[in-house]
């Protein structure tokens, strides 16, 4: 399997390249140069075999040429036999007739980045061992990525890991989970910004050439490859459960850097049955409006109810804006660098067209999300968390119930936004029992303003001080 970029001017790579890449060094992101196809035969086949058994199914031609089958299978059986705490590792929640919420929060971290970021831990100890190399990791998060990363990487030999939040702007739980680990290969940065911010130095330290050879930089965030191919099982097994290939399924997916959504996207183009997908966004809601208006343009970031969507700059946007033009690298060049320039570009009306045929949109706000926590748990006995409650109102309003079933995603679990659970449902949920302690431990992290030059010199400088 080949991966190219999405800007046309990057060697191709091998999955093993790509894992260890992260941005591609002509600031595209990397996608498979041909999507592999499942028959229907296939997809039903899948019917009755475990979530790890599943995974090995839509994974392996992703990364055949790099893995071995063995390897494939010996990590999928250890990231998802052990490290979730469900035996269905992401079990489906009926809500009414035919209407689902499949939980994606039962991992080490409770939230759906561990799905991806557990394995991608272990092709990093794969690769790096085969070829003793070093890694540093520099990512950007808006709470959960950067706990699920540092969870996947924590002790690990060959790699040092950097996370940036945007200060103040995680909930308290979130920033816990990150900066009460103490190994010395994890480094915690809060930075004076936001996570769009964040999200520009990490790829500004990506683009610049020279620093990123130095370090040996690699990304955990979802602009590496890996990530949004671990996020394509669950839609595979979800869809299963429920009767693919033989039935039709929608997802309404929480969105913000547009990640999870495509993964979504990316089942659908290997064959899986998937009906409508609907991209539900808190008030940071630029993918919302572009569907409207056709114009990627954006706007303040807010501080919203559910922070972890709080993103104005959506980066998987560029890999669905690959395929809308046709895998017309100059094209998403010219998109891209006159976003760079004006914060803002307009879609071809065919570009438009066709990302309106492929996807609706919503967009809900604090008061709405916190009335969708309460109807919820009135209507069903659920207690959602706000990112959960975002995808449940936009698949309430956007997606019709009849025939197809209609899956919502539940991204996060209610504890790590107990405030806002707290103010929606006058709950107060209670921490998991592996991290009943989590306040009572120590914290360690450190402030920087949002300035690449003094970032690339802490990066320089070296582990945890
Ligand atoms: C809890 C939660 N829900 C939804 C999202 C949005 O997912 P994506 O960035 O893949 O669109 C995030 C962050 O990525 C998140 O942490
Ligand atoms: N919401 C994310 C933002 C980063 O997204 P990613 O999927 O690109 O890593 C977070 O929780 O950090």
């Amino acid at each position: 399997m080949k991966y190219i970029s999405t800007r046309g001017q990057a060697e191709s790579l091998d999955f093993e390249g790509v894992t260890l890449t992260g941005l591609a060094r002509d600031g595209g992101l990397y996608v498979p140069e041909i999507l592999p196809k499942f028959s229907a035969d296939k997809i039903r086949a899948m019917r009755g075999k475990s979530y790890a058994e599943i995974a090995f199914e839509v994974i392996q031609p992703f990364v055949v040429g790099s893995v071995s089958d063995a390897d494939l299978k010996r990590m999928l059986e250890t990231t998802y036999g052990n490290a979730f705490r469900h035996a269905a590792v992401a079990p489906l929640v009926q809500l009414d007739t035919n209407e689902w919420l499949l939980e994606l929060f039962h991992g080490p971290t409770l939230a759906f980045k561990d799905f991806a970021l557990q394995l991608l831990g272990r092709f990093f100890d794969h690769f790096t061992a085969k070829r003793d190399q070093k890694l540093t990791i520099l990512g950007a998060t808006s709470g959960d990525t950067g706990s699920a990363a540092i969870e996947g990487c924590r002790g690990r030999k060959n790699v040092s890991i950097f996370m940036l939040h945007p200060k103040g702007r995680v909930s308290d739980v979130q920033r816990k989970q990150m900066t009460t680990v103490l190994e010395p290969n994890v480094v915690n940065i809060a930075v004076e910004g936001t996570f769009d911010d964040c999200q520009a130095l990490v790829k500004a330290c990506f683009n610049d050439l020279s620093f990123r050879d130095e370090v040996g930089l690699t990304a955990v965030n979802s602009i590496n490859w890996a990530r949004v191919m671990a996020q394509v099982v669950y839609y595979f097994t979800s869809a299963v459960s429920l009767g693919a290939p033989d039935r039709a399924v929608s997802y309404s997916v929480p969105t913000g850097n547009f990640g999870d959504i495509f993964a979504g996207y990316i089942a659908k183009g290997m064959g899986l049955p998937v009906h409508t997908l609907a991209i539900a966004t808190n008030s940071n809601d630029i993918l919302a409006r572009t569907l409207e208006t056709g114009s990627y343009s954006s706007g303040v970031t807010s501080a919203t109810l559910s922070p972890s969507m709080d993103i104005q700059v959506s980066s998987n946007f560029e890999r669905l804006l690959f395929d809308l033009s046709g895998r017309n690298g100059e094209q998403v060049r010219t998109y891209m660098e006159t976003f760079q320039n004006e914060k803002s570009f307009t879609l071809a009306p065919e570009h438009l067209e066709l990302l309106r045929a492929g996807f609706v949109a919503g967009r809900v706000d604090d008061a709405m999300t916190k009335a969708a926590m309460r109807r919820y748990q009135q209507k069903s006995g659920y207690i959602a968390d706000p990112h959960t409650a975002v995808g449940l109102d936009v698949a309430n309003r956007y997606l019709p119930k009849g025939a197809v079933p209609v899956v919502a995603l539940s991204t996060a679990h209610p504890v790590k936004f107990g405030t806002a659970v707290e103010e929606a449902c006058g709950i107060t949920p209670t921490l998991p029992d592996h991290m009943a302690d989590l306040f009572e431990r120590e914290e360690r992290f450190e402030t920087l303003p949002n300035d690449i030059k003094a970032l690339q010199a802490r990066v320089l400088s070296g582990g945890s001080r």
